[in-house]
């Protein structure tokens, strides 16, 4: 029940087995609400976990300390999954003192009308524990505006909140103990959580050096510990900067099948073109999946049956999903099947122009049914993509 991640820091948080559903994001392998124990001459806590997982956080912290002896209790975000159990931890935690940033204190005072006295700190800001000391990153909008890093400094231990995180529930607690490279599912964690803030993500990738952290561990907020930083800081740097591969993603709904025989076609073309393509019926799969996938892909092409003269629910679903993530350096397209005026290709290329895709025109339509000339028009198409992906 121990886990010590290094020399008296401890993750004392709660496994989530059977979490299916992150506000809306899919999670098929569950989570973890970590929470770290930091044991010095002095004591701190740093987060909570979610309302009913705190007896489980409970049971581990006990099995290290006795719970009254907890002198400081650090939110690092203000999110109800790391700060939900704070009335029951405030009860146990009886002598503990509150730290958090200046929006987490505001946050915290409203949530619960002024219930504690909370000490503020700012980026470089320290605490001492005894021989420990506690050094604190704001992290705005990472992603809320209240996140921060809390860095134990003599053992090099970076707390990171929900930055560098991924939801897997396991027993194993060390990225490098699992038996299979975890990078995939940060890559679903990031494109899902932080891809709008990737501005602020490389900014951060450099403000650490300014405040002299230097990490030899990442401790996360949900998942697996990085005993190897610079494997999940160099997959961050890349995926903030939208480095993308020869890859397509198609993603399309359809009523009759014209829309999906499209996209078969399309990949057709542009897999002879030796371009790797990603295939997703809509209804089938999690759009959480699907942009997940799109995180480095350079293409995307979306295919909508027209409905009531405009692109069919699902595909506005998504569309209006990718909008709030900003994805950047992207090619887009539209697809589909009409039967008289159409309307779905039309709204979907403004839509994906909108969002700063750079779209290629008019994108493409088949009457009803698809006839030979349609066929050669949609490999066509996945071949054009792919020649532009190659550019
Ligand atoms: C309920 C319904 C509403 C439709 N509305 C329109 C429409 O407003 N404009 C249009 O051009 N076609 C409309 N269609 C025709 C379809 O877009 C057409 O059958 C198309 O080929 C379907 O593509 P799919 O095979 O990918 O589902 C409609 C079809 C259905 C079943």
């Amino acid at each position: 029940m121990n886990h010590e991640v290094k020399n008296g820091i401890y993750w004392v948080g709660a496994i989530d087995w059977d979490l299916r559903d992150f506000h809306g994001y899919s999670t098929p392998k569950g989570t973890t609400y970590n929470a770290y124990l930091i044991v010095d001459e002095k004591i701190a806590l740093v987060d909570t976990v979610r309302q009913g997982f705190f007896d489980e956080m409970l049971m581990r912290v006990s099995g290290i300390v006795e719970p009254e002896k907890v002198d400081y209790l650090i939110i690092d975000h203000l999110e109800k999954d790391h700060s939900g159990s704070i009335e029951d931890a405030m009860k146990v935690f009886k002598n503990a003192k509150i730290i958090s940033s200046e929006r987490g204190k505001k946050g915290l005072d409203e949530w619960y009308d002024n219930k504690w006295p909370i000490i503020v700190v700012k980026t470089g800001s320290t605490l001492s524990l005894g021989k420990k000391t506690l050094k604190f990153l704001e992290t705005p909008m990472l992603h809320w505006p209240d996140n921060m890093m809390t860095y134990a400094e003599e053992d090099r231990v970076l707390i990171s909140s929900d930055a560098f995180g991924q939801h897997i529930a396991s027993s194993q607690r060390f990225e490098n103990d699992m038996h299979y490279d975890i990078r995939e599912d940060a890559r679903t964690y990031y494109a899902n959580i932080l891809m709008p803030f990737a501005p602020l993500i490389l900014k951060l990738l450099d403000k650490v050096k300014d405040v002299n952290i230097q990490p030899e561990i990442i401790a996360p907020a949900h998942g697996l510990i990085w005993r190897s930083p610079e494997k999940i800081l160099e997959a961050y740097k890349r995926w903030s900067m939208f480095e993308s591969g020869p890859k397509i993603v198609i993603a399309y709904d359809t009523m009759w099948g014209t829309s999906s025989r499209m996209a078969r076609l399309i990949a057709i073309g542009a897999i002879d073109e030796g371009v790797e393509v990603r295939m997703y019926d809509i209804r089938k799969s999690h759009i959480s999946e699907i942009v997940s996938d799109l995180q480095d892909a350079r293409a995307f092409a979306l295919g909508s049956p027209t409905l009531n003269n405009g692109m069919f629910t699902s595909v506005g679903a998504l569309l209006t999903y990718l909008k709030g993530l900003k994805p950047k350096n992207k090619i887009g397209v539209g697809f589909g099947g009409y039967g008289w005026a159409g309307g779905a290709v039309k709204e979907i290329t403004e839509a994906l122009k909108s969002m700063g895709l750079d779209t290629i025109e008019p994108g493409f339509q088949v009457k009803y049914v698809m006839k030979k000339d349609d066929e050669k028009e949609c490999i066509d198409l996945g071949r054009r993509i792919a020649k532009r992906i190659k550019e």
